[in-house]
Formats: C-alpha cells, sequence, structure tokens
C-alpha cells in the first residue's frame, strides 16, 4: 500500500498493493492499522455505493457540523474523476480544489478529510462508486457547492453533465459562509 499527499493538507491518495493471477485480482480495500500508518483514522460508521454511467456528475456535496463527514473513496468498476474541494477556513489552500481519477485497475483511493466538499464525474458506464464516511447520513444537514461555480472553474472532463436538480441550485462559494 503506498501513499501520495498533496498540497491541500490532509488529503491522501492510497494505492493498495493488487495481487493479479490467472483467476483475476485481489486487494484489502481496507485496513485500518494500513490506513492509520498515513494517519487516517477515524470511525467508520457508514459505507455507501452508488452507480452511475458515463456523463453523470454528483456533487459538490459535504454535510455540516455535527454531522461532518470524512470519506474514504474508490471505484470497484469503471473510471470516476474526483473532485474535493477545501473549504476549511483556516486552510492555505481555502478554495482550492483537486482532481483525482480513480478506477478499477489500479483501485486507488483518496481519503477526503472533513471539511471538504466532494463530488465526481462518472468516465465510464457503470461506475460503482463506493465510499465509507466517519458519520452517518444527516439530510437536514446536508450542503454543497454549485459544480460549475466560475470561481472554482472546475474541469469535469464532461460538457453536458447528468446531474440532479438538487445540485444544479447549490450555492456559489462566494455565496458560502463555511462552517468548517
Ligand atoms: C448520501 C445519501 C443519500 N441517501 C438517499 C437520499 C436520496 O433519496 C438518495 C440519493 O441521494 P443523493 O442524490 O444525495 O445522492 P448523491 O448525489 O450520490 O450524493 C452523494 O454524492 C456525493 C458524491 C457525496 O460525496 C455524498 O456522499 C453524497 O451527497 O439516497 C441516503 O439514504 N443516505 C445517504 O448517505
Amino acid at each position: 500500500m503506498e501513499f501520495k499527499y498533496f498540497d491541500l493538507p490532509g488529503v491522501v491518495e492510497i494505492a493498495p498493493r493488487v495481487f493479479g493471477d490467472a483467476r483475476g485480482a485481489f486487494f484489502e480495500s481496507f485496513s485500518a492499522r494500513r490506513m492509520a500508518e498515513a494517519g487516517i483514522v477515524g470511525e467508520w460508521v457508514q459505507d455507501n455505493q452508488s452507480r452511475s454511467d458515463r456523463g453523470v456528475v454528483r456533487g459538490l456535496h459535504f454535510q455540516n457540523p455535527p454531522h461532518a463527514q470524512a470519506k474514504l473513496v474508490r471505484v470497484a468498476t469503471g473510471r470516476a474523476l474526483d473532485i474535493i474541494v477545501d473549504l476549511r477556513k483556516a486552510s492555505p489552500t481555502y478554495g482550492q480544489h483537486l482532481a483525482v481519477e480513480l478506477d478499477a485497475e489500479r483501485y486507488n483511493m483518496l481519503y477526503v478529510p472533513i471539511g471538504f466538499a466532494h463530488g465526481f464525474t462518472a468516465l465510464e458506464d457503470n461506475t460503482l462508486f463506493l465510499y465509507k464516511c466517519t458519520d452517518y447520513y444527516a439530510p437536514h444537514a446536508e450542503g454543497g457547492i454549485l459544480w460549475n461555480d466560475p470561481q472554482l472553474n472546475i474541469n469535469w472532463r464532461v460538457t453536458n453533465p447528468t446531474i440532479s436538480p438538487k445540485d444544479q441550485v447549490l450555492p456559489t462559494l462566494a455565496e458560502f459562509d463555511s462552517p468548517f
């Protein structure tokens, strides 16, 4: 298992060791002990899975405190462009975003700390997106940032995405007062 760090403090990409043989492949998708080596610790209380076809954009989402969630995200099949935005007011990288491609060949994962908005583009049909969360779903605490916020200027690698009506009316970063 290899770890990659970024300018955004606390964000870690995890590349698991994938064991391939004539039958296919095997890898450990989660090990608290191995994650702790990279400082990834948390009480993972909920696993989510979504399926999206190519061109779907989900996000940018977060849950407000006290229901804020750290996430450990990966794809089981397909490929996704994962996008996170630093919303931590005291962070030197506030308002900056990171794009990481997740795929079902390397089975790479991304640790998204509390204080980030999260979203992704499905780059292939039948992209199964799996993620662990450190707090339960709290619909009353849901928040978000508009996916095509002109200030963020994120390249989602899709021109006319399939996106939920809810996501189309999220606030821009300029309209947003971060609770993190
Ligand atoms: C997130 C969530 C949703 N739901 C229900 C609520 C809706 O009836 C349905 C679809 O929810 P939503 O449209 O919010 O799903 P996504 O747009 O994929 O939301 C996720 O998208 C981005 C990528 C994220 O990082 C968040 O974890 C999450 O917000 O599932 C639940 O029952 N539990 C949950 O934890």
